[in-house]
């Protein structure tokens, strides 16, 4: 090592790190959050956040095979896909996108307009796209960094199943099994993915680059939130946003 240069942290002290970025930027602190966890959402303000959230869902599948494609350790593959298979399903999982478009028809919204990505607001398409080319353009220790925000999401998921059941009429355990199923496979990936940037993460320099991807990526989700904020609770909606009334079961039947 040159002089000039840092020592790595500890491996626990680089792990503490990590979590004091959760613990400082997740997006369970963002006021729509808390908005839509304390029932204050309007219900169209919760169809504006199925609907943009859907993107995200959209797009995990393929921000997980982005990074697939880049791996040459066979055994770092196998670990991974199962992702994959999580959100699109398989011959005895329905999976997560499926559940998704579940909680749509829940909140009133026709499934197939959700699926159909119509609606989505500029800044949601532009902070999800960023995730999926960070993870393909980025070192794999910056994606696999990146994926850790999954470390603080059991929290916020507990936290919405009560929130939602406790305030709104459309919430079961039917709508909100996108939820519960999360509860039961993010614990695999995150574990894995945490021992894996601790591994890896074996100098100053790498530990910086994984801080700085985490930091990065609790921005995506803080944007989305940001925008939702502006455009449905503060009526700011952009051109080419879901409009309320837009997209309605109700709407297709009549
Ligand atoms: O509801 C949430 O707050 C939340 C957050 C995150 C996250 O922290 O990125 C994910 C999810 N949910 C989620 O359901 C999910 O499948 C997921 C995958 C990933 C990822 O980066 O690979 N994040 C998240």
């Amino acid at each position: 090592m040159n002089q000039n240069q840092k020592p790595a942290a500890s491996r626990e002290d680089f792990e503490a790190r990590l979590r004091r970025i959760g613990a400082e930027r997740y997006h369970d602190k963002h006021p729509f959050h808390h908005r839509l966890h304390g029932g204050q959402c309007t219900p169209d303000e919760v169809r504006a956040w199925v609907i943009n959230r859907y993107y995200y869902q959209h797009s995990i599948p393929m921000k997980d095979a982005a990074f697939m494609s880049r791996v040459e350790d066979p055994d770092l593959r196998r670990a991974w896909r199962s992702r994959i298979e999580d959100h699109d399903g398989t011959d005895t999982n329905e999976g997560g996108i499926k559940r998704w478009l579940r909680l749509a028809q829940a909140v009133g919204l026709d499934p197939a307009y959700v699926q159909s990505r119509a609606g989505i607001m500029p800044a949601t398409k532009f902070a999800v796209d960023a995730y999926v080319r960070f993870v393909r353009d980025k070192t794999l220790l910056e994606a696999v960094a990146a994926s850790l925000t999954e470390l603080f999401a059991p929290a916020i998921h507990a936290n919405r199943i009560e929130g939602l059941l406790q305030h709104y009429d459309f919430a079961d355990d039917s709508s909100l099994s996108y939820f519960q199923n999360r509860l039961k496979e993010a614990p695999k990936d995150v574990a894995f993915g945490l021992q894996w940037v601790l591994d890896h993460g074996d100098t100053a320099e790498k530990q910086d680059m994984a801080a700085a991807a985490l930091e990065f990526k609790t921005d995506v989700l803080w944007a989305q939130l940001d925008a939702l904020w502006n455009g449905y609770v503060e009526g700011r909606m952009p051109p080419g946003a879901w409009r309320p009334g837009e997209g309605l079961l109700l709407a297709k039947a009549s």
